[in-house]
């Protein structure tokens, strides 16, 4: 391996071989020189897999992420009797597994990969691995643990120093993140998300190999990963369809339709529980709030209204993000001149007395969707939908994930002219 030529290792996590075929073509024209079969697709396609992208690309260097964790012998003769370069063995696997893959290796002329993902005592198990005589390892930040913020950055730098093998980094890498991979002391980038979901896996491996040429941050709207502190402007790309696929097809809050159809609700809520038509803790919620809070009020579902003009300008006063009403308001017209999302069961001119009975965050039950107070209200023309506090990183961070998937998708039926059921292969994946 040239000492200065950072390997960029394509990982093409697909389930579908036809779509792995495409981005493969595309990011090696792009500058990627190694193709991974990435573990969906070993464990949706099996060999097949490996063989076809052989058949394809003779001379590229073809590494199966098999993730092996036992039965080393026979998975590593198996990658390589089916035409890979490289196999992969989980780093945490026992060492006679470990031992094992190394000497099939050896037999069948295949190079194994020890992957590090999640690993306690990592300086021991390398040590470990790489007395068995490993080729490569990786220090690996798996996918699901990036969708809580994670990254394989903070013990790269320390692996690299004082690892006598390889390096490789996988986990997230994009155009911004990847010069911290190689100025840790990376020799091999794996990106998977960057170039696979990407809608041109061409242009997308390029920015790899030039921020890695230049040593420089190419900015990237998509494939980065929030923590809690970047959530709001996370949610500002999503839509609330996003956001229900993200959290596993999560329901959202029916029955309240938006007053400001095209102006999208995004707020931590300040819950109110009300009597119909007592507007009073509906107001006093407005100085509790603070910039940017969304108050979410239940008043049974019925009117009087409880909210109106006055209380919107109060609200806009407090820079407060939006309205929800499981009742009714009024002054819709005033509310749509001055642009303030607001969501509601019943619209009506009629309101009710300041009576003071309710109470102000207090937990919710609205729709049979709990809200408790803080939790993330987000809003747009399909509708609402709530996401506790606790869980807005990852919720944000799949969301985005399926916002890249269809990106992809999208580019690849209308540059094919094609449909969504041939591109992904939908009569095979019906759920049975
Ligand atoms: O190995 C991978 C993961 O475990 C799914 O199989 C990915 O190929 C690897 O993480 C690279 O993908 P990104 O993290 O999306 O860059």
């Amino acid at each position: 391996m040239s000492e200065k030529h950072t390997i960029i290792q394509v990982a093409l996590d697909f389930v579908d071989i036809h779509r792995a075929i495409k981005v493969a073509s595309e990011a090696i024209e792009g500058g990627a020189d190694w193709l991974e079969i990435g573990t969906p697709l070993i464990k949706s396609e099996g060999m097949n897999a490996i063989r076809r992208l052989r058949e394809i690309f003779p001379d590229t260097m073809l590494v199966a992420d098999m993730k092996t964790m036992d039965a080393g012998r026979v998975e590593m003769e198996m990658a390589a009797k089916a035409g890979a370069n490289i196999a992969v063995v989980m780093g945490n696997a026992p060492g006679a597994t470990i031992r094992e893959c190394v000497l099939a290796g050896k037999n069948y002329g295949i190079k194994v990969c020890a992957d590090f993902m999640d690993t306690d005592a990592i300086d021991e198990r390398i040590g470990i691995v790489e007395k068995c005589g490993v080729d490569y390892i990786s220090i690996h930040t798996a996918i699901d643990d990036q969708m809580s913020g994670k990254t394989p950055f903070n013990v790269l730098r320390h692996i690299c120093e004082n690892a006598h093998t390889p390096v490789a980094v996988a986990g997230g890498i994009n155009s911004e993140n990847v010069v911290d991979a190689i100025n840790a002391g990376a020799q091999i980038v794996i990106v998977g998300g960057y170039i696979s979901k990407s809608e041109n896996a061409r242009d997308a491996a390029n920015n790899i190999r030039q921020a890695v040429k230049e040593n420089r941050r190419i900015q990237t709207g998509f494939f980065k990963r929030v923590t809690r502190e970047d959530v709001r402007n996370a949610f500002m790309k999503l839509s609330t369809a996003n956001i229900s696929d993200g959290r596993h097809r999560a329901k959202s809050i029916v029955g309240l339709y938006p007053v400001n159809p095209s102006i999208k609700l995004i707020g931590t809520a300040v819950t109110v529980r009300t009597y119909p038509g007592d507007w009073a803790k509906p107001v006093e919620a407005i100085d509790i709030a603070k910039e940017g809070d969304v108050i979410v009020i239940d008043a049974g579902g019925t009117g009087p209204a409880v909210w109106g003009e006055l209380a919107t300008h109060s609200a806009i006063q407090k820079k407060l993000s939006g309205l929800v009403v499981y009742g009714a308001v009024r002054d819709t017209a005033e509310m749509k001149q001055l642009n303030f999302p607001v969501y509601t069961k019943l619209v009506m001119p009629d309101a009710g007395e300041p009576k003071g009975l309710g109470e102000i965050n207090v937990p919710l039950n609205i729709s049979g969707i709990q809200i408790m107070p803080g939790d993330w209200i987000i809003g747009d023309e399909d509708g609402l939908m709530a996401v506790p506090q606790a869980e807005s990183e990852i919720s944000v961070n799949y969301g985005m994930d399926c916002l890249e998937k269809e990106n992809r998708i999208r580019k690849e039926i209308l540059s094919e002219k094609s449909s969504l059921g041939r591109v992904t292969d939908l009569l095979k994946w019906e759920k049975k």
